[in-house]
């Protein structure tokens, strides 16, 4: 009987480098994220995360190394067509179109993804057909429906995550890079959001590669970690032993929690 074989991960660098001027920022990263997924990039602010994942989706070059989607090198390959390969980006700066209604972010980004090759589309009046369909499905995932004609400029942060998460969506991902989803947002609305994240692995089959600085709430929802340092992979473990590692207590989460303030009476 034959062994089968290894899946092919959803997503890898391997020995990626990657230069900002003239510092090396990302020194030879080796990570793989599988289908179903979720992979946390956790580490100090500098460290490369950001500079990592832009790399991965194709909006910054790589020096050197690869990237490789379901074994196929895109190296090569721009941010558009990494993203009609099935990579979604959530990056870490806001994103949405301030003076847009939810429904019209929503609706701008759905024809741009499946308003065919018309460049009239977008100015379309009313509704392609099963647009609005395809907007109320979408709002649903992310429990926006109830948001539709509030200007995203009044959202909150939680509610702008999840509206940049929902763009993401419009066209089904294969691979969601998520760069610091939790930022600003509140413990319950960040749960909420991680929930989203760990269905879409689970029931989806989304490989996700997420980093943020809420280390308990991405270690609640990723199945394993790893600790950037430096532009290099320090340690990678289970989230259970990752935050017990003398190098994530020592160079990244500090102990000072530990020992000091003395517990309250
Ligand atoms: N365009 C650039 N030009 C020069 N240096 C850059 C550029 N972009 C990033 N850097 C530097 O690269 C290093 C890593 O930045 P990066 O944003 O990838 O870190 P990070 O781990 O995502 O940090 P944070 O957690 O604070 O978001 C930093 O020292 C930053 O100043």
């Amino acid at each position: 009987m034959t062994t089968p074989l290894p899946a092919l991960p959803a997503i890898e660098a391997r020995d990626l480098r990657v230069t900002r001027g003239e510092k090396a920022i990302v020194r030879g990263v080796t990570v793989a994220a599988q289908k179903g997924e979720v992979l946390g990039v956790l580490g100090p602010s500098g460290a490369g995360k950001s500079t990592l994942f832009r790399a991965m989706v194709g909006e910054i070059p790589a020096a050197s190394g690869e990237v490789r989607l379901f074994g196929e090198d895109v190296s090569g390959a721009p941010l558009w067509a990494r993203a009609r390969q099935g990579v979604a980006y959530l990056p870490q700066t806001p994103s949405v179109l301030w003076d847009l209604s939810v429904r019209d972010n929503l609706r701008a980004y759905h024809r741009v993804v499946h308003g065919g090759p018309w460049l009239s589309s977008l100015f379309r009046r009313g509704p392609l057909p099963g647009e609005d369909e395809a907007i109320k499905e979408l709002s649903e995932r992310v429990a926006l429906d109830d948001r539709m004609d509030l200007r995203a400029g009044e959202l909150s942060g939680g509610e702008r995550r999840r509206l940049e998460l929902a763009r993401a969506l419009t066209r089904p991902p294969k691979v969601l890079v998520c760069d610091e989803p939790f930022a600003g947002v509140d413990p319950q609305q960040a749960s909420r959001l991680g929930d989203m994240l760990r269905a879409l692995a689970d029931q989806h089959g989304v490989a996700v590669l997420l980093a943020d600085h809420h280390v308990a709430e991405a270690l609640r929802v990723c199945t394993r970690a790893i600790l950037l340092l430096d532009g290099q992979v320090a340690i990678e473990a289970e989230p259970g032993a990752f935050e017990e590692h003398p190098l994530v207590v020592g160079r990244y989460l500090g102990n000072w929690g530990r020992t000091f303030p003395p517990p309250l009476p």
